[in-house]
Protein backbone atom coordinates (compact mmCIF):
# COMPACT_ATOMS: atom_id res chain seq x y z
CA UNK A 1 0.00 0.00 0.00
CA UNK A 2 1.30 3.39 -0.74
CA UNK A 3 2.66 5.55 1.90
CA UNK A 4 1.11 8.47 0.13
CA UNK A 5 -2.54 6.49 0.10
CA UNK A 6 -2.06 6.05 4.05
CA UNK A 7 -1.16 9.64 4.43
CA UNK A 8 -3.84 10.96 2.96
CA UNK A 9 -6.63 8.29 4.46
CA UNK A 10 -5.44 9.08 7.99
CA UNK A 11 -5.68 13.26 7.57
CA UNK A 12 -8.91 12.82 5.23
CA UNK A 13 -10.28 10.48 8.78
CA UNK A 14 -8.71 12.86 10.78
CA UNK A 15 -9.95 15.80 9.62
CA UNK A 16 -13.50 14.20 8.11
CA UNK A 17 -12.42 16.20 5.33
CA UNK A 18 -12.23 15.15 1.38
CA UNK A 19 -11.06 19.12 0.43
CA UNK A 20 -8.18 19.05 -2.20
CA UNK A 21 -7.57 22.70 -2.82
CA UNK A 22 -6.99 23.48 -6.43
CA UNK A 23 -3.98 26.05 -6.71
CA UNK A 24 -5.28 26.82 -10.04
CA UNK A 25 -3.40 30.65 -9.60
CA UNK A 26 -3.88 32.77 -12.89
CA UNK A 27 -1.88 35.46 -12.73
CA UNK A 28 -4.36 37.77 -14.48
CA UNK A 29 -6.97 36.64 -11.72
CA UNK A 30 -4.85 37.48 -8.54
CA UNK A 31 -6.54 40.33 -6.39
CA UNK A 32 -4.86 43.76 -6.69
CA UNK A 33 -4.11 43.79 -3.23
CA UNK A 34 -1.03 40.94 -4.10
CA UNK A 35 0.10 43.16 -6.76
CA UNK A 36 1.66 45.46 -4.41
CA UNK A 37 4.09 42.45 -3.21
CA UNK A 38 7.12 41.54 -4.72
CA UNK A 39 5.64 37.23 -5.94
CA UNK A 40 2.47 38.15 -6.68
CA UNK A 41 1.35 34.72 -7.22
CA UNK A 42 3.32 33.49 -4.53
CA UNK A 43 1.96 35.70 -2.06
CA UNK A 44 -1.81 34.81 -3.29
CA UNK A 45 -0.86 30.98 -2.88
CA UNK A 46 0.57 31.63 0.67
CA UNK A 47 -2.59 33.05 1.34
CA UNK A 48 -4.88 30.49 0.19
CA UNK A 49 -2.33 27.95 2.06
CA UNK A 50 -3.12 29.58 5.41
CA UNK A 51 -6.59 30.34 5.06
CA UNK A 52 -7.37 26.29 4.28
CA UNK A 53 -4.58 24.40 5.64
CA UNK A 54 -7.33 23.36 8.38
CA UNK A 55 -9.73 21.88 6.15
CA UNK A 56 -7.47 20.38 3.41
CA UNK A 57 -6.07 16.97 2.72
CA UNK A 58 -4.58 17.97 -0.52
CA UNK A 59 -2.75 20.96 -2.85
CA UNK A 60 -3.22 20.55 -6.30
CA UNK A 61 -0.95 22.30 -8.35
CA UNK A 62 -1.99 22.66 -11.86
CA UNK A 63 1.60 23.20 -13.53
CA UNK A 64 -0.80 24.89 -16.72
CA UNK A 65 -0.41 28.15 -14.20
CA UNK A 66 3.19 28.25 -13.82
CA UNK A 67 4.43 26.92 -16.81
CA UNK A 68 2.32 29.71 -18.59
CA UNK A 69 4.90 31.90 -16.83
CA UNK A 70 8.16 30.45 -17.18
CA UNK A 71 11.17 30.52 -15.18
CA UNK A 72 9.41 32.85 -12.54
CA UNK A 73 6.09 30.47 -12.52
CA UNK A 74 8.22 27.35 -11.90
CA UNK A 75 10.04 29.73 -8.87
CA UNK A 76 6.97 29.94 -7.85
CA UNK A 77 5.76 26.58 -7.94
CA UNK A 78 8.80 25.21 -6.19
CA UNK A 79 8.80 28.07 -3.54
CA UNK A 80 4.89 26.93 -2.99
CA UNK A 81 5.51 23.76 -3.16
CA UNK A 82 8.11 24.26 -0.01
CA UNK A 83 4.82 26.05 1.94
CA UNK A 84 2.51 23.25 1.80
CA UNK A 85 2.39 21.59 5.23
CA UNK A 86 3.62 18.36 5.51
CA UNK A 87 0.74 16.60 6.63
CA UNK A 88 -1.21 17.75 3.46
CA UNK A 89 -0.95 15.30 0.06
CA UNK A 90 0.94 17.33 -2.88
CA UNK A 91 -0.77 16.64 -6.74
CA UNK A 92 1.02 17.81 -9.95
CA UNK A 93 -1.75 18.10 -12.17
CA UNK A 94 0.43 18.16 -15.35
CA UNK A 95 -1.86 15.12 -17.14
CA UNK A 96 1.54 13.98 -18.60
CA UNK A 97 2.33 10.28 -19.93
CA UNK A 98 4.93 9.52 -23.19
CA UNK A 99 6.58 6.47 -24.24
CA UNK A 100 8.36 4.74 -21.70
CA UNK A 101 11.65 6.16 -21.72
CA UNK A 102 10.07 9.88 -21.86
CA UNK A 103 7.97 8.95 -19.00
CA UNK A 104 10.58 8.00 -16.98
CA UNK A 105 11.79 11.11 -16.79
CA UNK A 106 8.46 12.87 -16.03
CA UNK A 107 8.10 10.50 -13.15
CA UNK A 108 12.33 11.23 -12.29
CA UNK A 109 10.50 15.26 -12.87
CA UNK A 110 7.64 15.35 -10.33
CA UNK A 111 8.35 12.47 -7.78
CA UNK A 112 12.16 13.24 -7.26
CA UNK A 113 13.45 16.34 -8.59
CA UNK A 114 10.03 18.18 -7.47
CA UNK A 115 8.90 15.45 -4.84
CA UNK A 116 5.46 15.83 -5.42
CA UNK A 117 3.08 13.08 -3.75
CA UNK A 118 1.17 12.51 -6.87
CA UNK A 119 0.22 13.24 -10.44
CA UNK A 120 -2.56 12.75 -13.08
CA UNK A 121 -2.04 10.96 -16.26
CA UNK A 122 -3.26 10.44 -19.42
CA UNK A 123 -3.75 6.74 -20.55
CA UNK A 124 -3.97 6.94 -24.07
CA UNK A 125 -1.18 5.14 -25.16
CA UNK A 126 -1.37 2.45 -23.03
CA UNK A 127 0.25 0.70 -20.29
CA UNK A 128 3.65 1.05 -21.07
CA UNK A 129 3.53 4.66 -20.83
CA UNK A 130 1.97 4.51 -17.17
CA UNK A 131 4.52 1.63 -16.11
CA UNK A 132 7.51 4.54 -15.17
CA UNK A 133 5.05 5.99 -12.80
CA UNK A 134 3.42 2.88 -11.07
CA UNK A 135 6.99 1.83 -10.53
CA UNK A 136 6.90 4.26 -8.08
CA UNK A 137 5.05 2.41 -5.15
CA UNK A 138 4.56 5.02 -2.34
CA UNK A 139 3.48 7.50 -4.40
CA UNK A 140 -0.30 8.08 -6.02
CA UNK A 141 -1.20 8.17 -9.86
CA UNK A 142 -4.49 9.66 -10.96
CA UNK A 143 -5.44 8.24 -14.37
CA UNK A 144 -7.66 9.96 -16.32
CA UNK A 145 -10.61 7.93 -16.60
CA UNK A 146 -13.94 9.88 -17.28
CA UNK A 147 -13.02 13.53 -17.22
CA UNK A 148 -15.52 16.84 -16.08
CA UNK A 149 -15.50 18.24 -19.25
CA UNK A 150 -18.30 18.30 -22.44
CA UNK A 151 -15.07 16.57 -24.55
CA UNK A 152 -15.38 13.58 -22.48
CA UNK A 153 -17.64 12.20 -25.12
CA UNK A 154 -15.42 12.58 -28.00
CA UNK A 155 -13.49 9.86 -26.63
CA UNK A 156 -13.84 8.87 -22.95
CA UNK A 157 -17.95 8.44 -23.53
CA UNK A 158 -17.76 6.47 -26.94
CA UNK A 159 -18.65 3.03 -26.90
CA UNK A 160 -16.29 0.10 -28.21
CA UNK A 161 -17.33 -2.77 -29.89
CA UNK A 162 -18.31 -4.61 -26.54
CA UNK A 163 -20.78 -2.10 -26.17
CA UNK A 164 -19.06 -0.74 -23.18
CA UNK A 165 -17.68 3.06 -23.05
CA UNK A 166 -13.78 3.45 -23.43
CA UNK A 167 -13.81 4.87 -20.24
CA UNK A 168 -15.12 1.69 -18.03
CA UNK A 169 -12.28 -0.42 -20.12
CA UNK A 170 -9.52 2.44 -18.75
CA UNK A 171 -11.30 1.47 -15.46
CA UNK A 172 -10.96 -1.95 -15.63
CA UNK A 173 -7.37 -2.01 -16.30
CA UNK A 174 -6.52 0.65 -13.57
CA UNK A 175 -8.05 -1.88 -11.47
CA UNK A 176 -5.62 -4.79 -12.80
CA UNK A 177 -2.14 -1.68 -12.59
CA UNK A 178 -3.39 -0.99 -8.46
CA UNK A 179 -1.15 -3.99 -7.29
CA UNK A 180 1.05 -1.34 -5.80
CA UNK A 181 -2.10 -0.10 -4.10
CA UNK A 182 -1.00 3.44 -5.86
CA UNK A 183 -3.61 3.80 -8.77
CA UNK A 184 -6.02 5.98 -9.14
CA UNK A 185 -8.09 7.53 -11.08
CA UNK A 186 -10.18 10.99 -11.95
CA UNK A 187 -14.01 11.24 -12.26
CA UNK A 188 -15.44 14.39 -12.77
CA UNK A 189 -18.12 15.77 -10.48
CA UNK A 190 -20.23 16.72 -13.18
CA UNK A 191 -20.39 13.04 -14.04
CA UNK A 192 -21.62 12.23 -10.65
CA UNK A 193 -24.61 10.00 -12.65
CA UNK A 194 -22.11 7.49 -13.39
CA UNK A 195 -19.65 7.86 -10.10
CA UNK A 196 -21.95 5.63 -8.04
CA UNK A 197 -21.49 2.76 -10.44
CA UNK A 198 -17.66 4.00 -11.04
CA UNK A 199 -16.94 3.45 -7.54
CA UNK A 200 -18.93 -0.01 -7.54
CA UNK A 201 -16.48 -1.41 -10.28
CA UNK A 202 -13.76 -0.26 -8.02
CA UNK A 203 -13.81 -0.05 -4.80
CA UNK A 204 -9.94 -0.37 -4.26
CA UNK A 205 -8.62 2.97 -6.33
CA UNK A 206 -7.96 6.21 -4.81
CA UNK A 207 -10.35 8.72 -6.84
CA UNK A 208 -9.63 12.29 -7.37
CA UNK A 209 -13.01 14.45 -8.22
CA UNK A 210 -12.87 17.93 -9.69
CA UNK A 211 -15.51 19.98 -10.93
CA UNK A 212 -17.32 20.93 -7.67
CA UNK A 213 -17.95 25.25 -7.97
CA UNK A 214 -17.14 26.61 -11.13
CA UNK A 215 -17.76 23.72 -13.52
CA UNK A 216 -21.18 22.91 -11.19
CA UNK A 217 -20.61 19.02 -9.85
CA UNK A 218 -22.51 18.14 -6.76
CA UNK A 219 -20.28 18.26 -3.69
CA UNK A 220 -22.44 15.85 -1.74
CA UNK A 221 -22.84 13.35 -4.55
CA UNK A 222 -19.19 13.62 -5.34
CA UNK A 223 -18.28 12.92 -1.20
CA UNK A 224 -20.70 10.14 -1.08
CA UNK A 225 -20.93 8.15 -4.12
CA UNK A 226 -16.84 8.95 -4.29
CA UNK A 227 -15.33 8.04 -1.25
CA UNK A 228 -15.20 4.29 -0.55
CA UNK A 229 -16.42 2.23 2.18
CA UNK A 230 -14.32 3.43 5.02
CA UNK A 231 -15.23 6.80 3.57
CA UNK A 232 -11.70 7.24 2.66
CA UNK A 233 -9.22 6.67 -0.65
CA UNK A 234 -11.10 9.92 -2.67
CA UNK A 235 -10.22 13.59 -3.21
CA UNK A 236 -12.54 16.55 -3.88
CA UNK A 237 -11.05 19.32 -5.97
CA UNK A 238 -11.65 22.58 -5.79
CA UNK A 239 -10.50 25.80 -7.81
CA UNK A 240 -11.83 29.12 -8.94
CA UNK A 241 -14.73 28.99 -6.62
CA UNK A 242 -12.76 28.43 -3.46
CA UNK A 243 -9.42 30.53 -4.81
CA UNK A 244 -11.17 33.88 -6.36
CA UNK A 245 -13.56 34.69 -3.55
CA UNK A 246 -16.07 37.82 -5.19
CA UNK A 247 -15.29 40.90 -4.22
CA UNK A 248 -12.57 43.88 -3.67
CA UNK A 249 -10.31 43.27 -0.73
CA UNK A 250 -8.85 46.13 1.47
CA UNK A 251 -6.10 43.89 3.04
CA UNK A 252 -4.15 40.02 2.71
CA UNK A 253 -6.06 39.40 5.73
CA UNK A 254 -9.58 40.36 4.23
CA UNK A 255 -8.47 38.33 1.04
CA UNK A 256 -7.41 35.40 3.09
CA UNK A 257 -10.99 35.76 5.85
CA UNK A 258 -13.02 35.20 2.90
CA UNK A 259 -11.26 32.20 1.52
CA UNK A 260 -11.28 30.84 4.96
CA UNK A 261 -14.81 31.28 5.49
CA UNK A 262 -15.96 29.31 1.76
CA UNK A 263 -12.96 26.55 2.58
CA UNK A 264 -14.76 25.90 6.09
CA UNK A 265 -17.89 26.36 4.39
CA UNK A 266 -16.41 23.12 2.48
CA UNK A 267 -15.36 21.11 5.23
CA UNK A 268 -18.74 21.26 6.64
CA UNK A 269 -20.51 20.20 3.67
CA UNK A 270 -18.05 17.20 3.53
CA UNK A 271 -18.50 16.12 7.05
CA UNK A 272 -22.16 16.56 6.77
CA UNK A 273 -22.35 14.18 3.46
CA UNK A 274 -19.90 11.77 4.60
O1 LIG B 1 -7.24 16.19 -13.65
C1 LIG B 1 -7.88 17.14 -13.18
O2 LIG B 1 -7.61 17.63 -12.11
C2 LIG B 1 -9.09 17.57 -13.89
C3 LIG B 1 -9.78 16.58 -14.58
C4 LIG B 1 -11.07 16.85 -15.04
O3 LIG B 1 -11.76 15.98 -15.55
N1 LIG B 1 -11.58 18.10 -14.88
C5 LIG B 1 -10.89 19.11 -14.26
O4 LIG B 1 -11.45 20.20 -14.13
N2 LIG B 1 -9.61 18.86 -13.81
C6 LIG B 1 -8.83 19.95 -13.19
O5 LIG B 1 -9.46 20.32 -11.96
C7 LIG B 1 -9.43 21.75 -11.77
C8 LIG B 1 -10.85 22.26 -11.75
O6 LIG B 1 -10.87 23.63 -11.49
P1 LIG B 1 -12.21 24.43 -11.08
O7 LIG B 1 -13.23 24.13 -12.11
O8 LIG B 1 -11.77 25.86 -11.12
O9 LIG B 1 -12.59 23.96 -9.70
C9 LIG B 1 -8.57 22.28 -12.92
O10 LIG B 1 -7.21 22.31 -12.47
C10 LIG B 1 -8.71 21.23 -14.00
O11 LIG B 1 -7.58 21.17 -14.85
Amino acid sequence: MSTVRQKANSRISHLRSLLCVGLDSDDQKIPEIFKKTGSPVLEFNRAIIRATSNSAVAYKINTAFYEARGIPGIQDMERTLADIPRACITIADAKRADIGNTSKKYAEAFFEHWSFDALTVAPYMGFDSLEPFFAYEDKLVFVLCLTSNEGSKDFEEQLLGDGRPLYETVLEKVNQWNRGGNAGIVVGATKNGQLEAIRAAAPDLFFLIPGVGAQGGSLDEAVRYGADSAKESALVNVSRSLIFPQGAFASIDAFEQAVSVESEKLHLAMKRAM
